[in-house]
């Protein structure tokens, strides 16, 4: 007779499912399916899904691939991830943005830093950053009247995403430096802008298979992009760390970029390893945390944004942005990230964390316009969750129409639309060995289109996430933030800032679309192919 013990035994593991890949179209040679992918790859995915089968064999020019659509082949792929395969290495461009940071890190450097970086964006600490976002969005709302009044209210055209991009890309610069950009938000956002559209132009056609040192026009403004960047974030990094080794040493309190009164703070011009000029490797003293000499900069913030919770972030000081953690975070050893490390968590936070956001938020607005029943269902929840107040980040778990609108949006246009990692030695999936140096794909966009998963896939209907939903969802058919231990660091970050920005503006105003029809393509991520033009039309 077995002994019972306090402790249940963990569930066994499933069994993974059989893997057995078979052969996909035949390409040209040389070129392989390089042509059919490049002309559409949403609809070539979607294909070799439904006419070969759940693991299909494909190349890519010189690139062997494997296209997986089972979500149990998914989950598997994503949990081994770190074990088994490695991060493409053929992001050039992406590289030169987010440096060597955790988004594209691997192994034991990789695991450092997201140890590092993770808890700055847990769950948890989404909270004080969510008056932030409801008040980015207070003002794109305060935006639009401005323009109504000036205009006249027929008048008000917008572009969606671009006005989208605004608030997230505004969000995300404040969260991460508070209000120390001030006027130079705005430029600083457009730069960035102008880095993303040239890596996304670089993950297409020929681009892909071009080596980094190969100069092109869309390369020399990429790197003239990050070096403007680079520049500013460092001049932040060094004035903030300048101002809390001062407030530490107890000299006086700090300017008003957090730089310390008559110090030089900006010592960070020097060019290394070819990377763009304004990097420095520095490592930070131990110990030098924020201190108490910036308060100049939060009487600065909107009321209540981004608050100063010292239970939040023990050595933030009074100041509690994404910076201040990111520059009190020590890993095991005690050991802080250098200014290098910061620089490169910092960017990457803020480049992964707002086109993502603002085209889901895109899609949603899309959605919203040709859905009048899923909108008049919004209305309802508005009105009878905020009643014409601005919402907070308690309002969220009550917003569940609005949730499952945004959960349904990533499944249909999922902003992340496909991830590819290369197979190591000895990897297997489904208990069979994959070649070493096998490409292995996944899709968003193909798997949330699976009828299996999702009948009458095409239709956007949030009524699937609801708790009465009659089909259940395998885990990992719908997968818009990733899985395993890489899974985005932002998940909730983004969940919380489209719910709060969804119910700020839907509460004002409909966005009525310009008539025709809305189509995908895919770049870096899903985005439509022609600008999304809307009215403003107040609610009610
Ligand atoms: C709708 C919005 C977003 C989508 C669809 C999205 C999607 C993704 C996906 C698919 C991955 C790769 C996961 C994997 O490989 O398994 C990822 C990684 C990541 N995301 Fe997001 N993301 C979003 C918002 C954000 C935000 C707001 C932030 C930061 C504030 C963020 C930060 C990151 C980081 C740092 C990683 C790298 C994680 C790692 O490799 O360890 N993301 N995201």
């Amino acid at each position: 007779m077995s002994v019972p013990s306090a402790v249940p035994p963990r569930p066994a593991p499933p069994r993974p499912l059989p893997l057995r890949p078979v052969p996909g179209p035949r390409g040209l040679p040389g070129l392989g399916n390089l042509p059919a992918f490049g002309k559409d790859p949403l609809a070539f995915l979607v294909r070799l899904r439904d006419d070969f089968g759940d693991a299909v064999t494909w190349s890519l020019g010189p690139m062997r691939g494997l296209f997986l659509s089972h979500p149990q082949h998914i989950a598997e792929l994503l949990t081994t991830r770190e074990q088994s395969f490695d991060v493409l290495d053929i992001l050039w461009a992406f590289r030169q943005v987010t440096g060597q940071s955790v988004l594209l890190g691997q192994g034991a450097e990789w695991r450092r830093k997201r140890g590092l970086v993770q808890p700055t964006v847990r769950p948890r600490q989404v909270r004080p950053y969510a008056a932030t976002m409801v008040e980015c969005a207070r003002l794109a709302a305060e935006r639009w009247r401005e323009r109504e009044r000036t205009d006249g209210h027929e008048a008000v055209q917008i572009d969606v995403h671009e006005e989208m991009a605004l608030i997230t890309q505004q969000i995300v610069l404040r969260t991460l430096f508070g209000n120390d950009l001030g006027d130079r938000t705005r430029a600083l956002g457009q730069t960035m802008t102008v880095a993303e559209k040239v890596v996304s132009d670089e993950l297409r056609g020929i681009n892909l298979f071009l080596p980094g040192w190969v100069p092109t026009p869309g390369r020399r403004r990429l790197l003239a992009a990050v070096a403007t960047i680079d520049a500013e974030v460092h001049r932040l990094i060094s004035a903030r760390h300048a101002g809390q080794v001062r407030a530490a040493a107890g000299l006086g309190r700090a300017g008003p970029n957090g730089q310390a009164r008559g110090a030089d703070a900006d010592d960070m011009s020097q060019q290394r390893d070819g990377r763009p000029p304004g990097r420095s490797p520095g490592e930070f003293p131990p110990g030098a945390v924020a201190g108490d000499g910036m308060s100049q900069q939060r009487e600065a913030l909107p009321p209540g944004a981004v608050a100063g919770d010292g239970r939040a972030c023990a050595g933030c000081g009074d100041r509690d942005d994404l910076l201040s953690r990111l520059l009190a975070a020590r890993d095991g050893a005690g050991r802080p990230l250098s200014a290098e490390e910061v620089r490169d968590e910092a960017v990457t936070l803020w480049a992964a964390g707002h086109e993502t956001t603002s085209t889901a938020l895109t899609w949603a607005w899309c959605m919203l316009g040709q859905s009048p029943k899923v909108r008049a269902l919004l209305d309802d929840e508005l009105a009878r969750v905020l009643g014409g107040r601005l919402p907070t980040i308690d309002d969220y778990d009550r917003l569940t129409w609005t949730q499952q609108i945004v959960k349904e949006t990533l499944r249909l246009y999922p902003p992340a639309w496909a991830i590819a990692t290369a197979a190591r030695e000895g990897a297997t999936l489904g208990g069979s060995r994959i070649p070493a140096g096998t490409t292995v794909w996944c899709s968003q966009w193909s798997t949330h289109r699976d009828p299996r998963w999702f009948p009458d896939p095409g239709v956007f209907r949030p009524e699937r996430w609801g708790p009465d939903a009659p089909h259940v969802i395998p885990d990992h058919a719908w997968f818009p933030f990733g899985g395993g231990q890489r899974t985005c660091l932002g998940a909730r970050f983004a969940q919380v800032e489209a719910v709060l920005l969804l119910a700020t503006l839907a509460q004002s105003f409909h966005l009525d679309l310009a008539p025709g029809p809305v189509t995908p393509k895919a770049g870096l991520l899903l985005q439509p192919a022609t600008p999304l033009r809307a009215r403003v039309r107040r609610a009610g």
